[in-house]
């Protein structure tokens, strides 16, 4: 076998060691951002920068299902965090005892507070009715769309612009305010800006809801449950 030397490999390839510190430099540090939005308006040449990595994202048969929905409106934002709200009070409700306490401490999303609203949606029709690689599962379909959004989320953090992501929402809600077709998917509305600052650790980490697993507890081996190499 021919020795491996990872830093002339990646070299090769085009990454010099830098280059790939920082690739993994924004993985470590990119963080859920709720509250540390400041309200500045982002460029246009940034916003354009995150839309153009997340659509290079993979997605399934090359369908890429996505539409970004740009939400700067003032108003528009605020209905959504109305209906964030709605749903937040189901969601903590859904509880026991201290831990619903706990959950009603969280902030859980900047939405009005983050001078844009990203609303990233999946179209299941794009790409017509059979496509390449989701003909078994056709939820294929949303998790490429998830890939976007993570693109969009790296990129962000080495622009230095805050993203956060909000599910807690019930969909026909968001559907009703953004006017979104009944057939189109929500999958995530972010809340972006300019940020004063970033957790260095998940913020409901810090705030002792959960904590990170140990990642050797989550590696099988040659088959589900076998931990040992
Ligand atoms: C699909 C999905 C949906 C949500 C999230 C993430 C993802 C992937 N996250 C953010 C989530 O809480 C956060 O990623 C984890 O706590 C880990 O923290 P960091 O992202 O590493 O800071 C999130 N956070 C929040 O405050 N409100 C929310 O509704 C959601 N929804």
């Amino acid at each position: 076998m021919r020795p491996f030397d990872a830093d002339a490999l990646s070299a090769a390839f085009g990454f010099s060691l830098a280059e790939r510190e920082a690739v993994y430099h924004a993985i470590m540090t990119r963080r859920d951002v709720r509250s540390q939005f400041l309200a500045d308006p982002l460029p246009d040449d940034v916003v354009a920068r995150l839309l153009t990595a997340a659509h290079h994202a993979p997605s399934v048969g090359f369908m890429q299902p996505w539409n970004f929905i740009l939400v700067k409106s003032a108003a528009v934002r605020a209905r959504v965090r109305d209906a964030f709200a709605e749903a937040n009070e189901e969601a903590a409700s859904m509880f026991e005892g201290e831990r619903r306490q706990a959950y009603r401490c969280l902030k859980l999303e900047g939405i009005v507070e983050a001078p844009l609203g990203i609303c990233v949606t999946c179209d299941p029709t794009r790409g017509g009715s059979v496509v390449l690689g989701r003909t078994h599962n056709p939820r294929m379909d949303s998790y490429s769309t998830v890939c976007a959004i993570q693109n969009l989320w790296l990129a962000a953090r080495a622009e230095g612009v805050g993203i956060g992501w909000v599910s807690i929402f019930r969909e026909g809600d968001l559907k009703s305010i953004l006017g979104i077709p009944e057939h189109i998917e929500v999958v995530a509305w972010l809340c972006a800006g300019f940020v004063d600052r970033l957790y260095d650790e998940p913020e409901l980490s810090v705030k002792g809801w959960r904590q990170r697993l140990p990642l050797e507890e989550l590696v099988f081996h040659d088959g589900w449950g076998r931990n040992d190499p």
